[in-house]
């Protein structure tokens, strides 16, 4: 039996992010605070729920693990190196995000498909079998594939650019509510792909997700972020999921109160 304790993936330490812009809501001379006192540890192959409210700073927190945006101060790990000694090129060839509208750039879903694989210098027949399998895998009928972006539905959109982060086979993947345009039935079979991938490839997992029940299938722990702060952070086994529910309903309603 493996007994050996698996590696962090990730760490936070202490990061916090504010807009660069005073506003006229804060004082702070640094800025409207997106994200505060984040600090958390994530274990290789672990499968991460990130839930909370509109505008708790889920999405800003992706960004920063896939350096599209840099903290304001605090320090992000991969593995054990500091985020800024690791050149950006590289760092994406590992961090692969997926965000909430994603574009095709003019090409057909193969080609989009392959795209990140030939930039990698990949050869033909390792493009063709990786392609291939996640078209499979995530049961994507073969007419689409000759299709554009504007000839694809949002849930068809979401599932090709959730195929394409998979040819990729990176070691982290950031899911940005991966699955809130497709159907229930597409949505758990896709959850149930990302769940095994993690078992059996290790790949660790962050998504963001709104759809309690399947954040609830999927995580192995879950981080509750409010008003850009971590209200929690535990194994997804010792979450009361109705109590959770709950009070998150309270804080949405709250959230359009105040901006209503
Ligand atoms: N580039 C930016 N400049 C200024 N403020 C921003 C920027 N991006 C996000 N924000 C603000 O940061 C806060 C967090 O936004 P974020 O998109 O991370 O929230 P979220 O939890 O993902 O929300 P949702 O569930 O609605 O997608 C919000 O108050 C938002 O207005």
């Amino acid at each position: 039996m493996d007994n050996v304790t698996p590696k962090a993936a990730l760490r936070l330490e202490q990061v916090n992010l504010f807009t660069k812009l005073k506003t006229q809501i804060s004082s702070n001379h640094q800025g409207y605070p997106i994200l505060q006192d984040m600090g958390f540890e994530v274990l290789a192959g672990e499968r991460i729920a990130i839930v909370g409210p509109s505008g708790g700073g889920k999405t800003a927190l992706l960004k920063l693990i896939n350096r599209l945006i840099e903290p304001t101060n605090g320090k992000i790990f991969l593995e054990n190196q500091e985020y800024r000694q690791i050149p950006i090129l590289q760092l994406r060839q590992v961090v692969t995000l997926v965000l909430q509208e994603s574009k095709l750039l003019g090409m057909t879903v193969e080609q989009a498909l392959a795209y990140p694989l030939v930039l990698r210098g990949l050869s033909k027949q390792t493009i063709q079998q990786r392609v291939s399998h996640w078209i499979e895998q995530l049961r994507i009928p073969s007419d689409w594939l000759g299709r554009t972006e504007v000839q694809l539905s949002a849930g068809q959109r979401q599932l090709v650019a959730i195929a394409r982060a998979l040819v990729i086979q990176p070691k982290i993947l950031l899911l940005d509510e991966p699955t809130s345009a497709l159907d229930v039935g597409t949505a758990s079979h896709v959850i149930e792909n990302l769940t095994q991938l993690a078992t059996t490839d290790h790949i660790t997992i962050l998504m963001v997700n709104h759809q309690l029940e399947l954040a609830q299938e999927f995580c192995t722990r879950l981080l509750h972020l409010q008003q850009g702060r971590l209200l929690a952070n535990q194994p997804g086994s010792e979450i009361d999921w109705f109590n959770l529910r709950t009070s998150l309903m309270h804080a949405e309603a709250q959230a359009s109160e105040e901006w209503g």
